[in-house]
């Protein structure tokens, strides 16, 4: 017996919607691999996330491909669909979804993050860009960081260097040399609130000036200076 009646009904409208977003998000080349994987809050007292099964190919993602999870990433007892190993980053997933209210949170393999958090590994600063507005942020007059904490295995400690600079109004985190996850009311919402930031990102990397080296002083961008990175074309 399930331990929620709703789980059948509501895992597989979670399941449908997780399965067609990881799909788009392969399609986008934000999922390579297996890599990425996406989670929706099904109830918070107490919190249980539907969240994406391990290691599985997400453009190919049936909407039985998931797993219920506690505030832990714990896969919960006695699970409505067959057998399958949650998101290695599921404990990230709930502490997200806990620390921050999100209904849906999404962890994608975009390149341009990763690039911006090896320039500036102290947080990544965007201001004076339209598209800050599609974070729910002042297009002027106002300075967003995207914070960034060190890639781990060990869902707890990224989890605690990600309340440790948690803020409101900032729903996004970049994982040093792993990725970018960013949250909201729900999927589609993360997704819009994804893109744009994929697009300032990619905005404040590509027009990035100054020399290659090891992290310093900082710059105007507020952070360090860059250290040594490949472009998006893979040359140095
Ligand atoms: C290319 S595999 C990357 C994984 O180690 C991990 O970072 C990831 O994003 C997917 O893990 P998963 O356990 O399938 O949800
Ligand atoms: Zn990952």
């Amino acid at each position: 017996m399930s331990e929620h009646p709703l789980w059948p009904t509501q895992l597989d409208q979670a399941g449908r919607a997780l399965a067609a977003e990881s799909a788009r998000y392969a399609a986008m080349g934000w999922m390579r691999g297996t890599s990425g994987n996406l989670s929706v809050v099904l109830g918070r007292d107490p919190l249980r996330l539907a969240v994406t099964a391990s290691g599985m190919d997400k453009a190919e993602l049936t909407p039985r491909d998931v797993v219920v999870v506690d505030e832990h990433g714990a896969a919960v007892p006695d699970q409505p669909g067959p057998a399958r190993r949650p998101s290695a980053e599921a404990g990230l997933h709930a502490r997200i979804a806990r620390v921050s209210g999100a209904g849906a949170v999404v962890h994608v393999h975009v390149l341009a993050p990763v690039v911006a958090a090896e320039r500036w590994p102290h947080g990544v600063a965007l201001r004076d860009l339209e598209m800050l507005k599609g974070l729910g942020r002042g297009a002027h007059d106002d300075v967003v960081t995207i914070p960034v904490i060190p890639n781990g295995q060990d869902m707890r400690v990224l989890g605690d260097a990600f309340e440790a600079g948690f803020r409101a109004d900032t729903p996004a985190l970049i994982v040093a040399r792993h990725g970018l996850y960013v949250w909201g009311e729900d999927l589609y919402q993360a997704r819009h609130r994804a893109e744009c930031l994929d697009w300032l990102l990619r905005f404040v990397v590509e027009t990035a000036s100054g020399p290659v080296g090891p992290a310093s002083a900082p710059t105007g961008n507020g952070a360090a200076e860059p250290t040594p990175v490949l472009s998006e074309r893979g040359t140095p």
